[in-house]
């Protein structure tokens, strides 16, 4: 193909070689194309390769922008070969393996970088580090029991760790590297303004009613345990319409030396742990060569470059802001990017970068000349280049996509944004044979792949070739982009039951998937019994808590069921009998699966049970980041199933946005990181460890609950991603969803039909079985199954407080032998207190009776089973009750969905009586009954539980 003729408004960006020029426009208008001939311009005028740093966001574009530079000058490749085209990460690698050794000493930090010193890129692998380093951490720092105490993931500490650096919070020694500890502190000012936002009256009919904020902390108490300083939910809500302004005040200033000394600690001591491990992590790259640049002024200088260029600039963070710009000599300096397409907030992008780009440059500028004039050159002036014209879409999908950026994705949130606010764009072409539709089916897979067929081979779906004539479509011009992973493996499935083709872009990391980091995890137990590494990750996976995980490291109390399932591992004869045995434990029945167990059967020969050998396979997969082609993968003409992220800067003709549903678009929940730094109130813990009440526990933070609801959810991220998705379309674009669409879908702009879908597929009515976990807490479970079918069993902190799982299971296994008349003796005061609750009972009482509930989630039926632990049956009702040891309700919500299962079940069974589900707490003597949940309600929570919200973890890419 001919290369393109810049047009007028490229051209002013091709041709702009001195000052600050910014481009934000929309998608497909040509921004890589123009920055990449800017680049050749460059040379052309003079500028040599080592004058001219571009960065770009993964090596693959790094290197596609050589080939492209290449073939507009006079430079060879290899000519090319060393030249600063690369991504903020590989550059900062190169210039710490230069000249970095003793960039740490900085930070006070006496180990140094070394040629040695690996750029660690797995996620996996890091993880794995970071829990060995955790738990020497925790052995050597007491005095952190009570922050380490809350915390129930390790990744979530990493995770807060780069986030940190991403942010440009740094740690020395003994202190904060330039003002970190006042970003920690958050900003009161600035909080007390969202506060007086989330405040404000809002007006009624009948003047003013109660603001949003006093609204959101009703219920403030619900399901909590608060230590006692919390205010009560009438003294916070005691006046009308809003609560009274104090409460900012009380809520922001909370005593945080603790905490801010915990995550310090953590911080620099996990650097000087990798540094003396030889690795650095992506995070720890750019912020050594920050630190680097800020203090070597000398190095800065002659490193910087005459001209700088960064594309996507949307990606980037705040520390890659600012290292583009101590990287700069002048004020050369051009960036090209869409805000609409900024999703990669979870990798902390900063949209505002670019949204606010002229500001956030003049106060990075003073940020960075505080003591040092460190940026020498003005940033007064900066030309802001409009790109409007459109090369890739049709008007009428240019047209739609601005809605994407304006629609609700609740019910209730509103948009300060209108389409008008939105920058059209021109479609480039003049053909307008665009079909736009959306549809709903209760069998959406099946609805997606009959209307697949329908558009192949179909004139009505024609897409236009290269030479600009119409033909029809084939397989693989059409692609279906899904916000969540997981819609888009069962989309394969249901396709390979169909006959379907589908391709998977790039293949899979196999050894990345969560059935090879259990299988791991299993083969490095059964090669050591007491492997920590491999307990950790099958603990944690079973929910404990870390510091339940670390209790249990140390005694090496594991678990009967999961030694028992070791024993059981230890009789197979093969490495692949193994992985299969693993499989089924925790219901893997999927292509991942069945490639694992064929692949390390493959390399085991199929009978050997060497451990040690395969355990180093999976890690020098891992590190090797092997990609794996999935067995279903037909090849040829086959339609394109990926993520929405996977799909950003690609175009297809075809475009079927799926699984356009609530729950999945926007993703329910949140994380539950209990230990947060969020803007602007900084570092802040979402639960607090005390013994306020004589004994040590998790109460949730009140100060916490009430900041967080001045911040409200930002949704922006969300609709930007459907603006990506959408204007990955050339030709046509479709919307698929479920029973239950999102806001997204049901606010567009679109008539949606419902279909019947014809398509057969064979085995559709298969059953999954999903236990409902009952005698909580009983965290052996096979993932998939329960507790995370239906429940959050991250609530259930209790466990390590010397009551735990044993004695949960003694008052179970005492009451139920009591209640069948067994005439045992109650021990102790929950069983004394057990067997006055049931000499209380009038009815006819049933023991452990098995429950099952079948569920339609989605299109998939699921039972749920459980055991009730009593019923007590009188002509007039039917009472149920679960026993619970919790020391505190603030499990109740949890429990609230296990008891809901229960009433449905009896309901079934006796129509004609009132039913009532009850917990008895045996440790207070209380009994409390529980409103059931809808069968809808129950359904939409298991689909939320079990839909992946990891789109964003996917595609680790390098920013
Ligand atoms: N002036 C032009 N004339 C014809 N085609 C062009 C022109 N400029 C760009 N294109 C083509 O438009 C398509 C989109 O270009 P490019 O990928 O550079 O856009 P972009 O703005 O970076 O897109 P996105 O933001 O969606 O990633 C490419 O196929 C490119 O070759």
């Amino acid at each position: 193909m001919t290369e393109p003729t810049p047009n007028a408004r490229q051209r002013e960006l091709i041709e702009a070689t001195e000052g600050i020029h910014v481009v934000d426009a929309g998608a497909g208008t040509g921004k890589t194309f123009a920055i990449t001939r800017r680049y050749a311009n460059l040379l052309r005028e003079g500028y040599e390769p080592e004058d001219v740093l571009l960065v770009t966001f993964t090596n693959n574009a790094a290197t596609e922008m050589k080939e492209r530079v290449v073939a507009r000058c006079d430079y060879s490749m290899s000519a090319l070969r060393d030249a600063p085209i690369s991504t903020f990460h590989s550059f900062c690698h190169n210039l710490l393996l230069e000249y970095g050794a003793d960039a740490p000493s900085y930070l006070d930090i006496d180990d140094q970088i070394t040629g040695s010193t690996q750029l660690l890129e797995n996620e996996v692998i890091e993880a794995d580090r970071f829990r060995t380093f955790l738990s020497q951490f925790v052995d050597a720092h007491p005095e952190h029991e009570a922050v380490f105490r809350v915390l129930n993931d390790p990744t979530a500490l990493l995770e807060l760790i780069r986030e940190l650096a991403a942010k440009g919070v740094f740690p020395t020694v003994n202190g904060w590297y330039r003002d970190g500890e006042v970003s920690l502190d958050g900003d009161f000012e600035t909080f007390e303004k969202l506060f007086a936002e989330a405040n404000g009256p809002n007006e009624g009919a009948n003047g003013a009613t109660q603001s949003d904020l006093r609204d959101s902390l009703s219920g403030f108490e619900r399901n909590r345990c608060f230590l006692p300083d919390a205010p009560s939910e009438d003294e916070l809500r005691d006046s009308y319409p809003s609560i009274d302004d104090r409460w900012a005040e009380e809520a922001f200033m909370e005593d945080r030396e603790a905490l801010k000394e915990f995550v310090h600690d953590v911080y620099v001591e996990y650097i000087q742990f990798a540094l003396r491990r030889n690795y650095l992590n992506f995070s720890f790259l750019q912020l050594f060569a920050f630190v680097l640049l800020c203090e070597d002024h000398a190095l800065r200088e002659s490193v910087a470059f005459k001209q700088v260029m960064v594309d996507e600039f949307q990606d980037t963070s705040e520390i890659q802001f600012k290292l583009a710009l101590l990287l700069a000599e002048t004020d050369n300096f051009c960036v090209v990017g869409d805000w609409k397409q900024s999703i990669y907030g979870f990798q902390y992008a900063a949209v505002e970068n670019i949204r606010s780009f002229e500001r956030r440059l003049r106060e990075y500028k003073r940020e960075l000349n505080g003591e040092h004039k460190r940026v020498d050159f003005p940033v007064e002036e900066v030309n802001t280049i409009p790109l409007r014209r459109n090369y890739r879409s049709t008007q009428s999908i240019l047209d739609l996509s601005r809605h994407a950026l304006t629609v609700s994705a609740t019910g209730s949130e509103s948009v300060d944004r209108t389409v008008k606010d939105i920058d059209g764009l021109e479609a480039d072409t003049d053909r307008e044979h665009s079909t736009i539709a959306a549809f709903t089916s209760e069998s959406e897979h099946e609805a997606i792949l009959d209307r697949i067929e329908t558009i192949v081979d179909n004139d009505a779906y024609a897409v236009e070739d290269d030479s600009g004539d119409l033909r029809t479509p084939s397989y693989d011009d059409i692609a279906v982009l899904t916000r969540t992973r997981r819609f888009g493996r069962e989309l394969q499935t249901k396709a390979d039951e169909c006959a379907v083709p589908v391709a998977y872009e790039g293949g899979v990391k196999l050894f990345e998937t969560d059935q090879a980091i259990l299988l791991l995890a299993w083969l490095r137990i059964l090669d050591d019994e007491d492997s920590r590494r491999g307990w950790a990750v099958v603990l944690e996976q079973a929910g404990y808590t870390l510091a339940e995980v670390e209790q249990i490291l140390e005694t090496g109390a594991y678990p009967d069921a999961m030694v028992a399932f070791r024993e059981r591992l230890t009789a197979r004869e093969s490495v692949g009998a193994i992985a299969r045995q693993v499989f089924d434990r925790y219901g893997y029945d999927d292509a991942y699966a069945s490639s694992l167990v064929a692949l390390l059967q493959d390399v085991s020969d199929g009978t050997t049970r060497n451990f040690g050998g395969m355990i180093r396979f999976i890690e020098r997969s891992l590190d090797a980041e092997a990609t794996h082609e999935i067995d279903d993968n037909p090849g040829g003409d086959s339609i394109t199933v990926q993520t929405i992220h996977a799909a950003k800067g690609l175009e297809h003709p075809i475009v079927i946005v799926a699984n356009v549903n609530r729950y999945s678009f926007p993703p329910s929940g949140g994380g539950d990181d209990r230990i947060r730094y969020e803007d602007p109130i900084g570092l802040r813990q979402t639960k607090l460890s005390s013994t306020a009440h004589g004994r040590p526990h998790l109460y949730d933070n009140w100060r916490y609950r009430v900041l967080s609801a001045c911040l409200g959810r930002d949704y922006d991220e969300e609709r930007r991603l459907l603006y990506v998705a959408m204007t990955r379309a050339q030709d046509h674009l479709l919307f698929s969803a479920g029973a239950e669409p999102s806001p997204l879908f049901e606010n567009l702009p679109l008539e949606p039909e419902s279909v019947d879908p014809e398509i057969e597929a064979a085995g559709i009515d298969r059953t999954e079985q999903t236990r409902l976990q009952v005698s909580i807490p009983e965290p052996d479970v096979p993932a998939g199954q329960s507790p995370h079918a239906l429940m959050d069993d991250r609530v259930f902190e209790d466990r390590d407080e010397g009551r735990g799982i044993e004695f949960g299971n003694r008052i179970h296994d005492f009451a139920e032998r009591y209640a069948a008349g067994e005439g045992v003796e109650p021990a102790g005061e929950d069983e004394h207190r057990v067997r006055d609750f049931i000499d209380e009972l009038e009815g006819e009482l049933h023991v452990e009776e098995d429950a099952y509930l079948p569920v339609s989630v989605g299109e998939q039926e699921v039972t749920i089973s459980g055991v009730i632990d009593l019923l007590c049956v009188t002509d007039e009702q039917v009472e149920i009750v679960d026993y619970k040891t919790d020391l505190t309700r603030d499990a109740e919500d949890e429990y609230r969905k296990q008891l809901s299962v229960y009433y449905h079940v009896v309901q079934r069974l006796y129509p004609d009586r009132p039913v009532s589900p009850s917990i008895f707490y045996t440790a207070s003597g209380e009994r409390v009954t529980v409103e059931p949940h809808s069968m809808t309600e129950i359904s939409g929570l298991i689909e939320r539980n079990r839909d992946d919200t990891i789109g964003e973890r996917e595609e680790p890419q390098i920013r």
